[in-house]
């Protein structure tokens, strides 16, 4: 097997690019009734479930072996009353493989004129994400929405695959249709890809995957800082952060946006840190809500841990187990930051920010 995980980088690029079309042109078709909500009280689309499928479908067809982590399952679909959402799902997952997309795509991979998949076959792709995880050997990891909820209001979302061998993370790709290409232009082009390998580099690509430029995560500066934030009060404490950035002097507002499109912003150096604070409900974050973005950051230069320190934990199953909150940061800034977390953890009558 090969190291340099090319044929892996590809394909990742090529099914989340093919997601990242389905989702896009889904969103401005979506109806009502095309929105489930799942038992945790979390929405799931047509456009979750046509993604999962898809991405599913091309792993299957390039590493027919591989076992894959996803976070969609397909039993309501199956029952009865899921019979108009499935029709749907079947459409749109195929017109995603079908679609001509240009540079980078490799017909051997199930996809392009003629790899139209019956509902049986999709229905199947969606439930191969159904693997437990664990601490060894290849699987893959797949958030076909990250973010629904901004998703659904038409802001940030991305989609997330990530590939992961003996519980590291080796590829991570991030999709996300919405994000400008150039943060300092937000009414300008939209739609980025963010890649990185371990050991490689990461990269910004247009969702085209043309204009692949590196990414380097600038160095510490104070007056600069700030922390990109969920928008969801229910998923990150925003008064846990507001008390940390009080302590650390931090005068610009917090950036709320959600999804991994937050470690991507970080990695091209939007924002000073990604922080995700425990809300006090018990809630175990998942390996596909980070697995992608941790990379990229990495290897943009950055570190990421735990509100403890601790490195992310990929081998324990679907989650991230006892690894409570998530921060990262460029490397010289990660110290003071884990700093300012612990202390306001341990002592919460830290005063806010006005
Ligand atoms: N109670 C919760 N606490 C933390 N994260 C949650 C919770 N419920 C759902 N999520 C997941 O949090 C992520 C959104 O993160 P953010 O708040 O940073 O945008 C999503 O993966 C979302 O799932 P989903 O993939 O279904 O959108
Ligand atoms: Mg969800
Ligand atoms: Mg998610
Ligand atoms: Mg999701």
């Amino acid at each position: 097997m090969s190291l340099a995980f090319t044929t892996e980088k590809q394909l990742a690029i090529s099914a989340v690019r093919r997601a990242c079309s389905l989702t896009s042109s889904v969103f401005n078709k979506l109806v009502k009734n095309e929105t489930l909500t799942k038992g945790d009280k979390s929405p799931v689309t047509v456009g979750d479930y046509s993604a999962q499928a898809v991405i599913s479908s091309m792993l299957h067809c390039a590493f027919p072996e591989d076992p894959i982590v996803g976070e969609e399952d397909a039993a309501e679909l199956r029952a009865e009353a899921g019979a108009t959402l499935r029709g749907r799902i079947v459409e749109l997952a195929n017109e995603a493989l079908v679609r001509e997309l240009g540079q980078g795509d490799y017909a051997e991979w199930g996809i392009g004129p003629g790899s139209q998949q019956t509902s049986e076959q999709l229905l199947d792709a969606i439930d191969r994400g159904n693997y437990e995880g664990g601490r060894s050997g290849r699987m893959w990891t797949i958030d076909p929405i990250d973010g629904t909820k901004g998703f659904l209001r038409g802001e940030q979302y991305a989609v997330c695959l990530a590939l992961l061998v003996d519980a590291e993370v080796q590829v991570g790709v991030l999709g996300c249709p919405n994000l400008p290409v150039d943060s300092s232009k937000p009414d300008g082009e939209k739609g980025c890809i963010f890649v990185a390998v371990r050991g490689q580099g990461a990269q910004q690509m247009k969702l085209s995957g043309a204009d692949p430029a590196p990414l380097s995560m600038p160095p510490y500066s104070p007056s600069a800082f700030n922390f990109l934030e969920s928008v969801e009060a229910a998923h990150s404490s925003h008064s846990t952060i507001n008390k940390i950035s009080s302590l650390m002097g931090i005068t610009r507002p917090p950036i709320r946006m959600d999804s991994q499109a937050k470690y991507a912003c970080l990695a091209r150096g939007d924002g000073g840190a990604y922080m995700r604070m425990p809300t006090g409900v018990g809630y175990k974050e998942k390996i596909w809500d980070h697995a992608a973005g941790s990379l990229i950051i990495e290897e943009s230069g950055g570190i990421v841990s735990d509100s403890k320190g601790q490195r992310l934990d990929f081998g324990l199953g679907q989650t991230l187990g006892e690894n409570y909150g998530v921060i990262a940061t460029a490397k010289d800034a990660h110290a003071k930051l884990l700093q300012a977390v612990q202390q306001v953890l341990r002592d919460p009558s830290v005063p806010s920010k006005a």
